[in-house]
């Protein structure tokens, strides 16, 4: 796997499908070595969740929209919340993608938790958002809060994800 870098993310970014949509601005979410996603609403988690083998018996914690206040920000106290990004990914089936959070968050007390993005995936994708810092955390819509990560794979997968998550939120 090889990490790819600004150039071929702008030249994928630009091309159809997009592998980044909606962004807010690409010349400043395009890094050096990933895109940077932004913030577009905050949950709440509650509720036992449930996974198991087969996905018969998954069930998915439910959760409640945080509003931002007049002037766009939310202060949020310690503890665990769902994040929904503002932009739809479009993964190629020749590449992978992994999550890091923008080193601010861990300054600040805060991170994020994240999966795997899968080669065929395309969606809003979900994060969760932790703040450990006993103050909380002040975040404002469209933050940019975390950095997606594109991976080469060897060979290209002869089926893509095709998962409940494939199409999510969009
Ligand atoms: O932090 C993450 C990481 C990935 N995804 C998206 C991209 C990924 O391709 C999709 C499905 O993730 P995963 O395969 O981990 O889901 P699952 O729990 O295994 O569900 P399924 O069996 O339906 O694929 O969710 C997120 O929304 N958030």
């Amino acid at each position: 796997m090889t990490l790819l870098s600004q150039n071929e993310l702008r030249e994928l970014v630009l091309a159809n499908p997009p592998l980044v949509e909606n962004m807010i601005d690409m010349d400043t979410q395009l890094q050096p070595n990933g895109v940077e996603m932004t913030l577009k609403e905050i949950r709440t988690i509650e509720g036992p969740g449930a996974v198991d083998f087969d996905n018969s018996g998954r069930r998915l914690s439910e959760g409640n929209k945080i509003e931002f206040n007049e002037d766009g920000w939310i202060h949020i106290e310690p503890g665990i919340y769902k994040v929904l990004l503002n932009e739809i990914v479009n993964i190629p089936k020749t590449l992978a993608a992994i999550a890091k959070p923008r080193s601010t968050l861990i300054r600040c007390g805060a991170t994020l938790e994240t999966a795997v993005w899968d080669a065929g995936y395309s969606g809003r994708s979900e994060c969760m958002l932790v703040v450990h810092n006993k103050d909380g955390f002040d975040l404002k819509k469209d933050a940019r809060i975390m950095q997606l990560l594109f991976y080469h794979l060897h060979t290209e997968v002869e089926e893509g994800y095709s998962g409940r998550y494939q199409n999510e939120n969009i």
